[in-house]
């Protein structure tokens, strides 16, 4: 979400129809935005890599994670997960792809990059080559990047347990049909991403309500729908 542009669309319809914040959502938070959004869909993510892990008796902590794309989904994705005890031991964006086995920290990468670094310049980590990203030995594979990019050149290759579909379509249907055969389990964009669109929901809950919610409060909110639908 770009949200200048949410506040500009909010400020115009408002000219014509009086003080209307639940017009649109994605605003800035001193313009009626929710807290938490910014972390929602990777949140979301977190909540059902949790869920779908529980149904196969495993947990985040004591798993492994492979992670592409590293902005907004990826980032607060790794960083949950980190948070959790998950080992996020390969992750890629534009700027390089990086690998350590013993897990990358994923709190020091953030600073790394905040202050403008690239990945292939990050000292904790070893530079791989992009196209061993999504191959690469897992326990699960988050796709938080761009549609498409499993598909069946690299399908049969793919060597995680668990895909979680953060990215919209990012397993196109000849991808599915080899993954499903393979046994690995996908778990679908339409529930995976869903964070973001739940916390936008809350956030026109609340313009209508005129009341801004903790961040506490939103995110245990979010954490009841995520697990709630995948029951
Ligand atoms: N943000 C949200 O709330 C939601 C997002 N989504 C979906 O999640 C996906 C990611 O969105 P979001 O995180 O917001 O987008 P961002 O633009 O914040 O991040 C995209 C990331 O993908 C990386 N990337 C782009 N191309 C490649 C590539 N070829 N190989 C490896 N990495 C690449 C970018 O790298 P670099 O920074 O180097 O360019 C960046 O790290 C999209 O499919 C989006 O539709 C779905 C639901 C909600
Ligand atoms: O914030 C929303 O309402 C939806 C966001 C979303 O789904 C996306 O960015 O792809």
């Amino acid at each position: 979400i770009h949200r200048q542009t949410m506040a500009w669309i909010f400020d115009e319809y408002s000219k014509f129809h009086g003080h209307s914040p639940a017009v649109v959502t994605g605003k800035p938070i001193d313009l009626g935005g929710s807290l938490g959004r910014d972390a929602a869909t990777g949140r979301g993510v977190m909540y059902a890599t949790e869920a779908l892990l529980a149904e196969y008796g495993k947990s985040i902590s004591g798993s492994t994670f492979v992670i592409q794309g590293f902005g907004n989904v990826g980032s607060w994705a790794a960083q949950l997960i980190h948070e959790k005890g998950g080992k996020v031991i390969a992750l890629g964006d534009v700027s390089g792809t990086i690998r350590n086995k013993a897990g990358i920290d994923v709190p020091a990468l953030m600073k790394h990059r905040n202050e403008g670094g690239q990945l292939k310049d990050f000292h904790g980590a070893e530079v791989m080559d992009a196209s061993e990203l999504l191959v690469h030995e897992c326990d699960v594979l988050l796709p938080c990047a761009l549609g498409g990019v499993l598909n069946r050149e690299n399908a049969p290759d793919v060597k995680a347990k668990f895909i979680i579909e953060a990215a919209n379509h990012p397993t196109d249907p000849e991808a599915d049909e080899i993954l499903t055969k393979k046994g690995v389990v996908v778990l679908p964009d339409i529930y995976a991403n869903a964070g973001g669109v739940i916390v936008s929901y809350f956030e026109w809950v609340q313009n209508i309500q005129g009341f801004m919610w903790e961040e506490e409060k939103v995110n245990m909110e979010l954490h009841k729908y995520m697990n709630s639908a995948f029951q």
